[in-house]
């Protein structure tokens, strides 16, 4: 039986770029969720699971619109709605990553590089099925205004605004250093 090629894991993570810009095919409920059931096996010191997702599709789009534009209403230097429209309108989906209230320094660092693999992780295999993303944190992830609107506790801490879809256009790599330029073996 003829099987399609899987990728190697290394190219899928040279190759898998932050995508801006986005085609009108869309990505299902099923398929993210899919995504995130992979995803969740991220390490995760004391595998606390510290996530939770808000997934937004279709009218719930509108919904995180209203949010950003609440918080837009209060910038001192407030941008343009439009263009805030069309950048919520233009991918498939949004997913706000999120973590749960934690006040002790070190387990709230601990959950969020848990919450950042889950993330890698989710962006990797989404890649591997032609899915792209961007992880975006604008000040509005701080902002109490717009975390009411969505919903979320003052307290709890959002990880990232992931902008998902089909890519229209993959961007040229931004160049990385050498690791011989910034590791130092010991022997
Ligand atoms: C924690 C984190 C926050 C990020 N926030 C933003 C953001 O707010 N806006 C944005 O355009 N890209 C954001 N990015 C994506 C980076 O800009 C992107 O990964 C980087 O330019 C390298 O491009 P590549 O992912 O295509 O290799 C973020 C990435 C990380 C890991």
């Amino acid at each position: 039986m003829l099987q399609t090629q899987r990728k190697d894991l290394a190219d899928i993570i040279t190759e898998r770029r932050s995508i801006n810009s986005f085609s009108d095919k869309p990505v299902s409920e099923e398929v993210i969720i899919d995504l995130l059931e992979t995803a969740k096996w991220a390490p995760d010191h004391g595998v606390r699971e510290p996530w939770r997702f808000i997934l937004c599709l279709d009218n719930g789009k509108e919904h995180l619109l209203e949010a950003m534009l609440a918080y837009n209403s209060q910038c001192k230097k407030p941008k343009n709605p439009d263009k805030i429209r069309a950048k919520i309108m233009g991918p498939s989906a949004h997913l706000l990553v999120i973590n749960n209230a934690e006040t002790n320094r070190k387990k709230w660092e601990e959950n969020y590089g848990a919450a950042s693999a889950l993330i890698q992780n989710f962006q990797l295999c989404a890649w591997e099925q032609g899915i792209g993303m961007i992880w975006k944190t604008g000040s509005y992830i701080d902002n109490d205004t717009f975390k009411e609107a969505m919903h979320i506790d003052s307290d709890e801490t959002i990880i990232g605004l992931m902008q998902i879809g089909y890519p229209d256009q993959i961007p040229e790599a931004k160049p990385r250093t050498t690791v011989l330029n910034k590791i130092t073996t010991l022997k």
